[in-house]
């Protein structure tokens, strides 16, 4: 299986299962430098899997995963510095002052940007003599964060970083994390179930149903090309090759690929945004 150069991951028709139990199903994905992907997902449908498979923490067990150019599992450190990971449940670091934390942490990585450390321990308010083990929940994802960033990583994994921060640490961190993207030709995945967020701040939204990769589109385009078709009662529905059929619902077809198509017995063409869209794919 050929993968494409440049690409900073990229998954081919990858497969996952635990105990017999399919979780993933031939995801294709692939990040450029610049994409902040936002995954989306119901609980239990694959996303931290497929984070923790582009890490090299677990492997798949059929397809093709590159991250950085090479095999998850076989990252040298070279390219570990240059990729940064929050988990679900950041750990580690109990009994260190969030100073001695940072300082600690941030001598394994020679590029490490002491401004934007300090700017971010403003940003999210933290006292760099607190303890760890005594910040609240918000703050030691705050923490996880900038130690997943200060060294401007060119790839960012960041499994739900944003669940426990408050709505305005939440809008400022998104902020950051685009202009980081851009700034510094990085690409950034990360998953959500705050769609504002998302369609605020993502470039492309990866949407997994049950396992599988049902939608990797650009939000601008999705915003114009994933529409509910609403068809008059008795319409025998005749969708064209270029529209795929994503859900069939009470209220409709939901498709992919609508271009202004006039079709025989529609009678709307509804754009949706992502909570709805999501509602409308898991009835
Ligand atoms: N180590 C494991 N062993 C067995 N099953 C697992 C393991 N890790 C994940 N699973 C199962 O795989 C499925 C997908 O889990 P995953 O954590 O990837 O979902 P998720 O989309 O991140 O969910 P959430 O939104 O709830 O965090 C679930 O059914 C989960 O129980």
């Amino acid at each position: 299986m050929e993968q494409p150069a440049g690409s900073l991951l990229c998954f081919t028709k990858v497969d996952k299962s635990f105990d017999g139990k399919s979780v993933l199903t031939a995801v294709d994905l692939q990040l450029e430098p610049g994409m902040v992907v936002g995954l989306l997902g119901a609980n239990g449908a694959g996303k931290s899997t497929l984070m923790r498979i582009a890490l090299g923490i677990i492997p798949c067990d059929s397809g093709l995963v590159t991250t950085l150019g090479q095999a998850p599992q076989q990252l040298d450190s070279g390219h570990k510095q240059r990729l940064g990971y929050v988990p679900q449940q950041p750990f580690g670091y109990e009994g260190f002052s969030v100073e001695r934390a940072l300082a600690m942490h941030s001598s394994f990585y020679p590029q490490w940007d002491m401004e934007l450390q300090q700017q971010w321990l403003q940003r999210f308010g933290l006292d760099l003599k607190a303890q760890v083990q005594r910040l609240s929940g918000g703050q030691r994802q705050s923490l996880a964060l900038i130690m997943a960033m200060a060294y401007r990583p060119q790839l960012l994994v960041l499994d739900e970083p944003v669940a426990s921060l408050d709505p305005v640490a939440r809008r400022r961190f998104m902020a950051d994390l685009f202009e980081l993207a851009l700034e510094s030709g990085s690409a950034v995945l990360f998953s959500s179930h705050i769609t504002s967020d998302l369609e605020r701040v993502a470039s492309h939204l990866a949407l997994l149903k049950a396992g599988e990769l049902l939608l990797f589109k650009e939000i601008d385009a999705l915003r114009e090309e994933v529409r509910l078709l609403k068809f008059a009662a008795d319409s025998d529905i005749q969708l064209p090759e270029s529209m795929r059929l994503l859900a069939t619902t009470r209220a409709g077809c939901v498709v992919d690929g609508y271009r202004g198509q006039a079709l025989p017995g529609m009678i709307d063409a509804r754009r949706l945004n992502l909570e709805q869209l999501f509602m409308e794919l898991h009835p």
